[in-house]
């Protein structure tokens, strides 16, 4: 008997076909029957939408500020949306809340101004010496004088602190250029959030955004500077980190099913040493007094622009600090090039024993490396729309993580600066990575990624055990509504 070539063709290509599916991220999985049957649900929506004809690419091709509406009227993201999505592991507090929020609310508060140097603005409550006087006018004020055309007004005062409503974003804009606007960001908003009250409202605000999203527990890069309230009181970093403290616990008292909040101290690359040995020694003073609540360190901001690890890494391997070096979070490889010294930030990141990698888009050019993330376990903290917004990447497609995806390099999807550029929560993020990244894959890699949250993340023991009591009833509740679409459907 003779077999046929195109047989033995077919089946090896079978073979292949299921050995990758099996062998990336979340192949493994088990999945009980409840789960196989919500599995062929969102496969059905996914292929349904991944090739959707009356258009020349799927959305999940396009860049987020043109498919935003598109998204949100998909099947597959009101399905992520309700998908209980475990911990966020990388989100900055400054940026986490969405800019609309802030106009509606923060500025129509009487104490909300407006501060003006050269062609700059700043939001503010008051009166500084790098806003003075007469630079600064109430925002109530201005909107009056505004009154037939409020809503342009608003939208004006939004494009300061939302990356979409830039210029740069028309065209062709370089990296260095979307840092520029993007920086520009955390000037404008600074004066509100170093006012107690507004920093108060924002931070509920936050957690709000986040639970509406179904995010069960977050750990929040955040430089704790320093406040003051309306009678000019000051507030320094401890008293920061108590005050977010009782919001957290407030909210969890509001909310039960919200697990918690950790903080991650992160100060910007710009810094000089003596200013590290500074922050190293704020950090050992927090972790003492709030044990369990700020747990770990990280350098933040452009990376080709800014000092590199390496420079920091005398200080960073022994710090001035008896208690040794702090857990660090370290982001790196948020870089397309390969020339600096800033480009091997993800060895650095490595060998000064990083727990978790912040980005780590350009980990995929160090073959040696990912090797050793992988045996690790050090997980990598994937924002897509960041990195598309911030010109890595402009098709996620391309994106890096498809090929840590494949090779079960651990990932976890995670937002960064969602209210800077007109999303809220995570899970438009989500849907990028189901889409863009893992375009081949079920609910086993959705399951992978929430799971891999919590275990990645810095939750005790203890604290574990809750937070999957939790997630797993969640879960069970959303596989179930996804199986019972799938009966709908046939
Ligand atoms: O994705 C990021 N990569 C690096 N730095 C960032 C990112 N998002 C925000 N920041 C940095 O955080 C500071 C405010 O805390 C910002 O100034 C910005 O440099």
């Amino acid at each position: 008997m003779t077999i046929s070539r195109t047989k033995v063709y077919e089946d090896i290509r079978a073979a292949i076909v299921d050995a990758e599916a099996g062998f990336g991220l979340g192949g493994k999985v088990f999945l009980n029957a409840d789960e196989l049957r919500a599995d062929r649900t969102l496969r059905a929506m996914k292929k349904n939408e991944l090739q959707s004809s009356d258009r020349d690419q799927p959305v999940a091709g396009m860049h987020f500020f043109e498919a935003k509406s598109l998204i949100e009227t998909s099947a597959v993201f009101n399905a992520l949306k309700l998908m209980p999505k475990g911990a966020i592991l990388h989100l900055h507090n400054s940026a986490a809340v969405s800019s609309r929020w802030v106009i509606r609310n923060l500025t129509y508060r009487q104490e909300a101004k407006l501060c003006n140097v050269e062609d700059r603005y700043y939001f503010t409550v008051r009166t500084l010496n790098n806003c003075p006087e007469n630079q600064t006018r109430p925002i109530r004020d201005m909107r009056k004088e505004r009154q037939k055309d409020v809503v342009v007004f608003d939208e004006w005062l939004e494009s300061l602190i939302n990356m979409k409503l830039k210029p740069s974003r028309a065209g062709h804009a370089t990296i260095d250029q979307l840092w520029m606007d993007f920086e520009s960001c955390f000037d404008a908003i600074r004066g509100f959030l170093q006012y107690k009250p507004f920093f108060e409202a924002y931070h509920r605000q936050l957690l709000q955004e986040f639970h509406n999203d179904n995010v069960y527990h977050i750990e929040l890069r955040t430089s704790l500077s320093k406040l003051f309230d309306g009678d000019g009181k000051e507030y320094g970093p401890v008293e920061v980190a108590y005050i977010l403290h009782r919001i957290v616990e407030d909210f969890r008292h509001q909310s039960p099913t919200f697990h918690g909040v950790k903080l991650i101290l992160s100060k910007h690359k710009n810094i000089t040493d003596k200013e590290l040995e500074g922050a190293l020694k704020l950090y050992e003073s927090l972790s003492t007094s709030f044990p369990g609540f700020v747990v770990g360190f990280d350098l933040v901001g452009q990376e080709d622009m800014n000092r590199s690890l390496k420079s920091f890494a005398p200080l960073l391997l022994q710090p001035p600090i008896p208690s040794g070096p702090p857990k660090y979070f370290f982001h790196a490889g948020e870089i397309v090039g390969y020339a600096s010294e800033a480009d091997e930030n993800v060895i650095d990141a490595v060998l000064l024993d990083t727990k978790r990698i912040g980005h780590g888009y350009a980990l995929i050019k160090h073959p040696v490396l990912w090797h050793a993330v992988r045996r690790k376990q050090i997980v990598l903290e994937v924002c897509p729309i960041s990195n598309q917004v911030l010109g890595l990447v402009r098709d996620l497609r391309n994106h890096p993580a498809g090929f840590y995806v494949s090779q079960n390099i651990p990932i976890t999807i995670t937002s960064d600066d969602p209210g800077f550029w007109d999303a809220s929560g995570v899970t438009y993020d989500y849907y990028y990575a189901f889409m863009a990244i893992a375009p081949r894959a079920g609910i086993g890699f959705l399951k992978q990624l929430v799971w891999d949250s919590i275990r990645y993340s810095s939750l005790s023991d203890a604290e574990r055990q809750n937070i999957t009591k939790i997630m797993e009833k969640q879960w069970a509740l959303f596989v179930r509504e996804m199986a019972r679409e799938n009966r709908a459907r046939n």
